[in-house]
């Protein structure tokens, strides 16, 4: 039998706050009955506390996680936000929407899936142009799931030492099993490319395959995003390691059209202008509409204008569709 100290112990650490306690004096209580030779309640005690631990995880799912800072090293290598951007804010494409409410689905679910021995989508692969909503789209994760944001400083991460970049890399994804998060690795194409580069050596060859074997083993619950402009460069094996490759393409006219209305909702517009700027603004990417609007918006704002000019939304269009035709 548990000794009279170690039941005491159990009821005292009987709260909601001090389960690692309770769970730790229960595993005492049974290491203790093993050692009388009452293996068997032993174990039954261990099933008890492993059910006690699962229950646990899977009712912590879909409550916030406070936030918290990294430290240390970790400090340099990721960078800490707790947003609250939602899905309903992002123009998408019916598929890439439906794409995204399956991983939420599944994320608040894992515990249902995990008795069927299934496990929810985790590990994404965002590719696409630039200013198509990829870290928005990490950012609304990380809002709908209530968790914090941890983007991966990649200049911080890949140093010239190839050994230091690998060590650093199994610092984040250990980071990854201690604080639940949505985790990014913005231009993945970095290390996502690394096998493929023309500089070819055995060191830098490591970090990729690091990468996919930290990949592949974790078993966290947290979600790892990785976003990229360049498909084309990553290397095939990286493709198979994911859970899901979400596609961005550049707003069409109907998405385009929506952007427009949702960032100008403060402003009377009637649906033949928007569907004017929305024909002209065909080509710019969602982040450059956005940034039409907003410039268009202003000169209204500082005006004290409560309709907003045809003429400067179509004037700051135009103008981002210079500035893109100029750079490239
Ligand atoms: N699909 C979208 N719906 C609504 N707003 C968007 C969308 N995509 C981009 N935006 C706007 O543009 C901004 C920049 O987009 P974001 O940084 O997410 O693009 P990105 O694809 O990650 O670009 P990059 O590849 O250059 O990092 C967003 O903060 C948001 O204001």
């Amino acid at each position: 039998m548990a000794t009279a100290q170690q039941l005491k112990a159990l009821l005292q650490s009987y709260s909601e706050a001090d389960s690692e306690m309770f769970v730790s004096v229960a595993l005492q209580i049974a290491a203790h009955e093993a050692r009388t030779g009452k293996g068997k309640f032993a174990l039954e005690i261990k099933k008890l506390v492993d059910e006690i631990k699962g229950k646990q995880r899977s009712s912590s799912l879909g409550e916030s996680v406070p936030i918290t800072r990294p430290t240390g090293e970790l400090a340099t290598l990721l960078s800490a936000t707790y947003p609250h951007t939602k899905l309903a804010e992002m123009v998408l494409a019916p598929e890439q929407r439906e794409s995204l409410e399956l991983v939420i689905r599944e994320y608040c679910q894992q515990g249902k899936l995990r008795e069927y021995g299934l496990s929810a989508r985790r590990k994404l692969l965002l590719v696409g142009p630039p200013g198509v909503g990829k870290t928005m789209t990490s950012w609304a994760l990380a809002g709908e799931l209530k968790l914090p944001h941890f983007t991966v400083q990649l200049h911080s991460l890949i140093t010239k030492y190839m050994g230091e970049t690998a060590a650093k890399l199994f610092a984040v994804f250990e980071a990854m099993r201690h604080t639940r998060g949505v985790y990014l690795f913005d231009e993945f194409d970095a290390i996502g490319s690394m096998r493929a580069g023309s500089n070819d050596v055995g060191e830098i060859r490591r970090v990729l395959n690091s990468f996919l074997q930290f990949l592949e083993q974790d078993d966290s619950d947290s979600l790892i995003v990785a976003a990229t402009n360049l498909e084309e460069i990553l290397d095939e094996a990286l493709f198979r390691r994911f859970d899901d490759v979400i596609r961005y393409q550049l707003p069409t006219e109907i998405e385009l059209r929506d952007l427009i209305a949702n960032r100008l909702a403060a402003f009377k517009i009637d649906n033949k202008e928007l569907r004017e700027m929305a024909s002209q603004a065909q080509g710019l990417s969602h982040a450059e509409i956005c940034r039409a609007c907003d410039e268009a918006a202003k000169v209204a704002v500082l005006d004290d204008r409560r309709k907003i000019a045809r003429e400067d939304v179509q004037r700051a269009i135009r103008l981002r569709q210079e500035r893109k035709r100029s750079v490239r």
